[in-house]
């Protein structure tokens, strides 16, 4: 048996792979477990967060320590980033042409700050809200010197999703529903206010509510269903 698995991983080493897959495949020792530690929390303050961004983090951050002084014993806890869990997914398929390591969250992927999607989340223990503070970059563009619709509604579908994982596990959104009311100036911080709705079985219903950071203007509202799914299903495609 050890002679038919090493004549294996000879042949393996021998041959010669075209050279499009450099980088694409990966000895099998290294697909161990398939969840990694994030190497960096992409929502802590970079120099690109503006003033008001900035104040209302220390908002929210001041409300995640309780009032024996402790963190964490706050009414609020902030949510570290989510930038990629699974190093391995083996959903969708053409995920194996692709280079697996280099696959991020959506909104976690434009690397240079204050670029594209600065934001961080907190989450009300209690679970029946999370917010997100947000500011967008300028490859966000849509109409000019407004935010892109598409942009503000994968913000939305993050909050929202992210609020879903906490309370109910792993879900994937069936349904979003947007009404877009104000636009967003570009370089602007707003607020995403995610509430959970109801809860019916597999199902969850949240509703988001984008304002000024002030509060002052409504820029979008939406609503979204969630079903909860198992883990396999994601990872089986
Ligand atoms: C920490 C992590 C942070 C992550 C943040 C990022 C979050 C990003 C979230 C996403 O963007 S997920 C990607 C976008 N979504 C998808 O690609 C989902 C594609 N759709 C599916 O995979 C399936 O349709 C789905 C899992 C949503 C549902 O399929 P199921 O087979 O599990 O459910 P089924 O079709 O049997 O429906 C179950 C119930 O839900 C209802 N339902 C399903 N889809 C619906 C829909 N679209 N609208 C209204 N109701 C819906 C359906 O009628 C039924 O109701 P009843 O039980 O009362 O009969």
């Amino acid at each position: 048996m050890a002679s038919i698995l090493c004549r294996i991983s000879k042949t393996l080493v021998n041959h010669r792979l075209p050279p499009f897959t450099k980088g694409l495949i990966r000895p099998m020792v290294t697909v161990s477990w398939p969840f990694q530690s994030q190497p960096r929390d992409l929502s802590l303050p970079n120099p690109s967060w503006s003033k008001e961004m900035l104040q209302h983090y220390e908002l929210y951050n001041s409300q995640c320590v309780g009032e024996d002084g402790k963190e964490g014993s706050g009414p609020w806890r902030r949510l570290p980033s989510y930038n990629r869990l699974l190093k391995f997914a083996t959903g969708g398929v053409l995920l194996s042409k692709i280079i697996q390591s280099e696959a991020r969250l959506f909104t976690r992927n434009i690397k240079i700050p204050g670029a594209g999607f600065e934001y961080v989340m907190f989450i009300k223990k209690s679970q029946e809200k999370c917010v997100c503070i947000f500011q967008a970059g300028h490859l966000l563009e849509g109409p000019p010197g407004h935010v892109h619709g598409g942009a503000t509604a994968a913000m939305i579908d993050s909050v929202n999703g992210t609020h879903a994982t906490y309370v109910c596990g792993p879900v994937m959104t069936a349904n979003l529903n947007i009404n877009y009311r104000n636009p967003i100036p570009l370089g602007s911080t707003v607020v995403l206010e995610s509430t959970l709705d109801q809860r019916e079985g597999r199902k969850a219903f949240f509703s988001c509510i984008v304002t000024s950071i002030d509060g002052s203007k409504v820029h979008v509202e939406s609503k979204a269903l969630f079903l909860s799914i198992s883990m396999s299903r994601i990872l089986g495609g």
